[in-house]
């Protein structure tokens, strides 16, 4: 049906009531019975610059392209019209962007980075495609319903052992297929690891990634690293094959980014440790089976690992992101875990998150800075495109626009220089040295990544207007990072403490003769 062709002529005679057709980018769709289901109202079609006429302009005007692509509205083509050919063509699933600055340097033709190798390029175009295929549909209807994610969905993932890879390189991906085998454990490096984290945040749905991945990147690290080779026997595989999942448990609602001020208390008896206290806001908590939890002890910090039992109850957090995220109050009454549960010994708690913290803050920075792009990618497309016609003229033309573009471009690039830097110094650092030297600055990374993209979803929703503040339509991924991007600015530290702490690490290190 849909490759019969009309002339406009033709066209034009289908402008009523009964009989109304309209043209889209050189396709021909017959609105007459779709027209009183119109969520834009049935006034609007039957006006006579679009009814009968070619309203491709007004359209994208309006709506994204994706409206069209959806089976519902896709049936309402009958035809094209003739000597026409379609301008708007939506990129194939995993595809690069085409926008300036709407990829990192290294992925954009013609361009050079210092830090990717051909590995990371072929392992980049294979996770681009499979998520695009296999995970993206999830994630959007996940991100809307607020419902957690299929196990279907998280099988997938992990035959891939995304997850795994997501812990970064290490000996817990020794014996693993990465990737369908692309790439082989000893070549896994935290390029490789930055690439999954910045591919999955790219689908702009924050809450849904959060509930695929937020509880174990950062639950399951403490155990791998200082776990007891049985604790990690008994729990790891499940988690890495998702058929379990885990929760990092440190903030109360007495203590947020001063861990130290925790109240929930761990006491010894016998070969046990009883559990009790609360946690907030924690990140898979609902669905999880475990929690690393942070307890306070006789002497010290400690870190336990407690499995769900009668003993542990959990109840949703309605934070302002998707409820797929699995965020919980967390309730441990009395909650007794065998003492090797234990991960460290009595007292190094601390240490063992502040080593967490690193990899947590340079994953936020990583998130953060990728969903930026895609708003420059948003705001761009929308201005080239002229979708929007303010005072008569495309947005674009106004100075003060163009201005706030710079802005969001110049922000971006920077995030990623940073990024790319901290994760090269990584790359080449064994996991003391990280800890040692790399903890201030990752502390920065992450308060200037997120302040960046604060500033940068406020500029961005000022141009988007009303859409900004939309949920789905034409702004849904600017809404959407307007109301998440402060989400990255709190967990894992907040900015304030982050840049204290940024500064604090740096007198430390300043040799003892330097004077002015
Ligand atoms: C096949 C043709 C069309 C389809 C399938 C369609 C579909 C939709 C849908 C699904 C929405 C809800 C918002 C969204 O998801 O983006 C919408 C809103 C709207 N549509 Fe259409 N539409 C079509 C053509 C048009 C045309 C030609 C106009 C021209 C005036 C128009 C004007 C509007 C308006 C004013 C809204 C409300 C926008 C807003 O709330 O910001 N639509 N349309």
């Amino acid at each position: 049906m849909a490759s019969k062709q009309f002339t406009l002529g033709e066209v034009a005679q289908h402008n009523k009531e009964g009989d109304l057709w309209i043209v889209i980018d050189s396709k021909v769709y017959d609105v007459s019975r779709f027209v009183n289901l119109h969520p834009g109202g049935s006034n609007v079609l039957y006006a006579p610059s679009v009814a009968g006429k070619d309203a491709t302009d007004v359209f994208f005007g309006l709506h994204r392209l994706e409206v069209l692509l959806r089976p519902q509205y896709a049936r309402l083509q009958i035809g094209t019209v003739l000597g026409q050919s379609e301008l708007v063509k939506p990129p194939a699933p995993g595809t690069l962007s085409l926008v300036p600055y709407g990829e990192p340097t290294w992925l954009s033709p013609g361009f050079y980075s210092p830090y990717y190798n051909d590995s990371h390029r072929r392992f980049h175009k294979a996770v681009r495609t499979f998520l695009a295929h296999e995970v993206y549909p999830e994630a959007t209807r996940c991100e809307e319903s607020g419902k957690y994610i299929s196990q279907e969905v998280v099988d997938r993932v992990c035959e891939m052992n995304l997850l795994a890879m997501c812990l970064g390189p290490g000996k817990h991906l020794e014996g693993l297929t990465l990737m369908g085998g692309l790439v082989k454990p000893e070549e896994f490096d935290y390029f490789h690891e930055l690439i999954i984290h910045i591919e999955i945040a790219r689908f702009g749905t924050r809450g849904f990634v959060d509930g695929l991945l937020g509880g174990g990147v950062i639950g399951l690290p403490p155990i791998l690293n200082f776990g007891s080779l049985d604790i990690q026997a008994q729990y790891v595989p499940d988690i890495l094959a998702g058929k379990k999942y885990i929760a990092l448990a440190i903030t109360e609602a007495f203590a947020g980014s001063d861990v130290a001020g925790i109240q929930t208390v761990a006491a010894r008896d016998g070969d046990e440790w009883v559990v009790t206290g609360t946690k907030k806001w924690i990140t898979n908590g609902m669905f999880a089976d475990y929690f690393t939890t942070l307890c306070q002890t006789d002497q010290g910090l400690l870190l336990l690992l407690i499995p769900r039992s009668s003993t542990v109850s959990t109840k949703p957090i309605k934070t302002s992101y998707s409820a797929t995220a699995g965020t919980a109050y967390v309730t441990f009454d009395g909650a007794r875990v065998p003492v090797s549960h234990m991960i460290g010994k009595v007292g190094q708690g601390l240490q063992i998150i502040f080593h967490n913290f690193n990899r947590e803050r340079w994953m936020i920075a990583a998130a953060s800075l990728v969903a930026q792009r895609l708003v420059v990618e948003e705001c761009l497309n929308r201005e080239s495109a002229n979708q929007r016609i303010a005072f008569k003229k495309p947005l674009h033309s106004q100075a003060v626009i163009r201005a706030k573009l710079a802005l969001i471009i110049e922000r971006v690039e920077a995030c990623q220089a940073w990024v790319e830097n901290i994760t090269h110094q990584m790359n080449n650092m064994s996991h003391a040295e990280q800890s040692d030297k790399l903890a201030g600055p990752i502390a920065l990374l992450k308060k200037f990544v997120s302040r960046s993209g604060r500033e940068t979803a406020q500029d961005a929703t000022q141009m988007f207007g009303g859409r900004g503040i939309t949920a789905g339509g034409m702004g849904k991924i600017i809404e959407n990072y307007h109301r998440t991007a402060v989400f990255d600015a709190i967990l894992g530290g907040t900015e304030d403490v982050l840049g204290d702490l940024g500064v604090r690490q740096a007198i430390r290190k300043i040799p003892k003769g330097a004077r002015l």
